[in-house]
């Protein structure tokens, strides 16, 4: 196994930059720049000296023996002075030893999952955590890292063991009278594991919309107010204001972080009847667009209709310019601020009683096996209740189902999916 390093931390200055090693030469890589090593997992400060004897740096050195690392190989970081000259010194120093070369994107979490330290399921959740924008996205993400799918697949996985070794077993007895029905029992595991994968599966909807963000539309006549709203919304003039009505045509998208929960929201063409072409193009565009949003903020002005458009059951309907309006109920105003964290307030308890429902599954990939599994499982049900002569196909879909979710956490399958994961992964993860 080759050894491999690079800089696992961001290009740039900072206070520190770590560079991390792993496999069978990492200590004595480190040794060589270093002199001498500290207790594995111990931190020591070293002076760090090339070949020629010229100090690099001091740096706090760690060490990690095989299997008790990340990738579950001998490993070692070193926490340099993060300036881009320290880094390429001590990397140039790491190049010039033998056996040593730069890792490749990824290549440490993939030893880590080769390794058996993750399982496919953590390695994307380590992924989604590396790109984790949000609160609702960390604690997703690390959901997934810290194995839940992985917890949740084991139990699926010995449920069903057990509905099949139950049906094995009658085969045998096929032509004699079976000692018992086991039938009953199976059936029972079946729906009990089914109702918890059709649990799963409608969850991720959920999941990937916090992985991606929900997206709420801003919508409502001309000069309502919307793309002031946005402006106030994203803390910066992302949209055309003016007091033209018609004066927003293209769907403006600003993603933002409402209260922990990734939003895009989306100012769209006021709507109304127009002669416009361009317009026109803009008003369809909209009405697209915010109904297949997630939820829609209905802006109200002081005339106007929402054409076809009409408030669903989570949608906001408020007023809008509400610092020209007495007490009148819920407004805002993206002039004056008012009303806009109330606003934002509204928008995220509704999107969190979603946020509840998410499944630990999290990927189109996850939801494809579990409801590959669920098929497998709906046939097998047939088979059991066709009768003891067909327990032996009974089986053999319990099994495609138990195969289906082994994918889930990379039993089986893992090559294909591999690359598109790691093609995510930043350098030195
Ligand atoms: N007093 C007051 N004026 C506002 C407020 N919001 C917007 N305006 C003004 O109303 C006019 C229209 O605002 P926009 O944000 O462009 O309205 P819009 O709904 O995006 O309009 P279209 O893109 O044309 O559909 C501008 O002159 C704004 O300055 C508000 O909250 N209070
Ligand atoms: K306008
Ligand atoms: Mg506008």
């Amino acid at each position: 196994m080759e050894t491999i390093y690079a800089l696992a931390t961001a290009r740039g200055k900072a206070g520190v930059a770590v560079i991390r090693l792993s496999g069978p030469r990492s200590f004595s890589a480190i040794e060589n720049l270093a002199g001498s090593l500290p207790e594995p997992r111990v931190a020591g400060l070293r002076p760090l000296r090339d070949d020629a004897g010229q100090l690099l740096d001091e740096a706090l050195v760690l060490t990690f023996v095989e299997g008790h690392s990340f990738t579950g190989e001998q490993s070692a970081e070193l926490h340099l002075h993060g300036s881009q000259a320290t880094v390429a010194a001590v990397l140039r120093a790491l190049e010039k030893q033998e056996d040593l070369r730069l890792a490749e994107p990824g290549e440490f979490t993939r030893r880590a999952l080769e390794n058996g330290q993750l399982d496919l399921a953590q390695v994307e959740g380590l992924a989604d955590l590396i790109e984790a924008e949000t609160e609702a996205q960390r604690k997703q993400a690390l959901r997934v890292l810290t194995g839940a799918l992985g917890d949740k697949a084991a139990v699926w996985r010995s449920r069903l063991i057990r509905a099949a070794a139950l049906l094995e077993a009658t085969i045998d007895f096929a032509d004699e009278d079976v000692p018992v029905d086991v039938s009953p029992e199976v059936l029972e595991l079946l729906a009990e594991v089914g109702l918890s994968l059709e649990e799963e599966a409608r969850g991720v909807a959920v999941s990937e919309r916090i992985r991606d963000g929900f997206e709420v539309a801003i919508v409502g006549p001309p000069n309502a107010g919307k793309s002031t709203l946005l402006n106030a919304l994203a803390g910066r003039e992302a949209a055309i204001t003016s007091e033209y009505a018609g004066t927003t045509r293209d769907v403006i998208e600003v993603r933002m972080d409402l209260n922990g929960l990734p939003v895009t929201v989306l100012d769209t063409a006021g709507l109304r009847e127009t002669e416009d072409y361009v317009e026109g193009i803009g008003i369809a565009r909209a009405m697209e667009r915010a109904r297949l949003a997630d939820m829609r903020v209905f802006l109200q002005g002081d005339e106007g209709s929402y054409l076809e458009l009409q408030p669903e059951a989570d949608d906001i309907v408020v007023k809008g310019k509400g610092d020209l309006r007495g007490n009148d109920g819920f407004s805002v105003s993206g002039k004056t601020g008012l009303g806009v964290s109330e606003l934002i307030a509204r928008i995220v308890k509704i999107l969190n009683v979603r946020v509840a429902t998410a499944a630990t599954a999290t990927r189109d990939r996850h939801r494809i096996a579990i409801e590959r599994a669920m098929k497998a499982l709906e046939s097998a049900r047939n088979e059991v209740m066709n009768g003891p002569d067909r327990a032996e196909l009974a089986a053999e879909e319990i099994r495609t189902a138990i195969r289906a979710l082994d994918s889930l956490i990379g039993l089986v399958d893992v090559e294909n999916i591999l690359d598109e994961i790691f093609a995510s992964f930043c350098l030195g993860k």
